[in-house]
């Protein structure tokens, strides 16, 4: 299998640098399953580990994250070892622990001390950082959500840093031509319309106007009333691009912020900003002359129903995604298309 990083053998005791010491102390689960963490056998330093079965999808999301690593708001991936259990072909990535925790729990937990706009800019350019720095390379994340966004450790000195690349994708690699439509309903836009790459990027770009949204208010957009929880409405709101700045706590909010939103929130990706766009926005560029009021972002946290909030981000998501070996051609049979209707009973006569 052809990749770009390498692979060391880990049963070898001279390449293998770290060792798991019992009983694994779990530092996250995924849909993968648990990162757990690791220690380096030389220097005692702590490192994350986390266990992927060796198939393409993981190598692939390996090679990308190994791709992107050397970014200073991306985390480091220092080494993937193989190894089986039970049988089973096991690749091991090495990376760096984050020991801050999620952004928004890092947020709730400040209790007192409020946040301002001045702090979510600088978030969020941390954040566009990583962004820029993927699509330079042709590298789309399409899973950037908050539970992607992790902070090195707790204390200002902490630096926020995605993670996660299992939905990553190459942009720039050829796709068969009009093949997307064939059975899809893609987000707004066929991605052929737009070109395949600046579709993949432009999914990126509408989780940042949704984390830009969220860090500077406490809820979701798309939220009719925030606080409650979500109701069936919501998925057709995010449909429809359907969302406000309610009052009170967007009144102290800038109104360049609510303009990026607005560029960001666009429901046709054509209109979406790009990440370039975004790192040239007036509130992107004037970081210090921000607002300094406090947010209610803290608050309203801690009222934000946040497992519904992420099952219908983590689908939204799903739905901007449109692979190669997602894409199902219908037999003519499976068809609901009128004008082949003809072509249908055509064939029913024809020997
Ligand atoms: N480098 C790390 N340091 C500390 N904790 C981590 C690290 N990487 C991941 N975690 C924790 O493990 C959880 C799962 O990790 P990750 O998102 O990479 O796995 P996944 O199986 O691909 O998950 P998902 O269900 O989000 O797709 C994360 O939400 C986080 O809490």
């Amino acid at each position: 299998m052809g990749n770009s990083f390498s692979v060391k053998p880990h049963k070898d005791k001279t390449t293998k640098k770290v060792t798991v010491v019992p009983p694994p102390k779990i530092l996250g689960v995924g849909i993968n399953g648990k990162v757990v963490e690791c220690e380096h056998r030389a220097t005692g330093e702590k490192y994350a580990l986390k266990v992927l079965r060796d198939v393409p999808k993981a190598r692939r999301e390996i090679e990308l994250h190994v791709a992107a690593s050397g970014h200073a708001h991306i985390v480091a991936v220092l080494d993937v070892y193989e190894n089986a259990y039970n049988d089973v072909q096991c690749l091991l990535v090495v990376m760096e622990k984050m020991e801050g925790g999620e952004l928004f729990a890092r947020i709730q937990e400040r209790g007192g001390t409020a946040f301002t706009e001045r702090e979510a800019a600088h978030i969020m350019r941390d954040i566009c950082g990583a962004v820029a720095h993927l699509h330079s390379m042709n590298i789309a994340h399409r899973d950037i959500k908050p539970e992607n966004l992790l902070y090195t450790e707790a204390g200002s000195r902490g630096q926020i840093k995605l993670t996660d690349f299992g939905f990553a994708k190459r942009t720039n690699e050829s796709e068969p031509q009009g093949l997307a439509t064939a059975c899809f309903t893609p987000y707004y836009c066929a991605p052929e319309v737009l070109g395949s790459e600046k579709y993949d990027k432009s999914c990126d770009l509408w989780s940042i106007g949704v984390v830009m949204y969220i860090l500077l208010c406490g809820y979701p957009p798309f939220f009719s009333a925030h606080g409650l929880p979500m109701s069936p409405g919501m998925k057709s709101r995010i449909k429809s691009g359907h969302y406000t700045f309610p009052s009170p706590e967007w009144d102290c909010v800038s109104q360049a912020a609510k303009d990026l939103i607005t560029k960001l929130l666009k429901t046709d990706p054509a209109e979406r900003y790009t990440i370039d766009q975004v790192m040239a926005h007036k509130w992107t560029q004037t970081l210090t002359r921000l607002p300094d009021t406090p947010l209610a972002t803290a608050v309203n946290l801690e009222k934000t129903e946040w497992p519904e909030m992420q099952d219908e981000m983590e689908k939204t998501l799903a739905s901007m995604r449109v692979d190669k070996e997602d894409i199902h051609i219908k037999s003519l049979a499976e068809s609901k298309n009128r004008l082949l209707e003809k072509r249908k009973a055509a064939a029913k006569v024809d020997p």
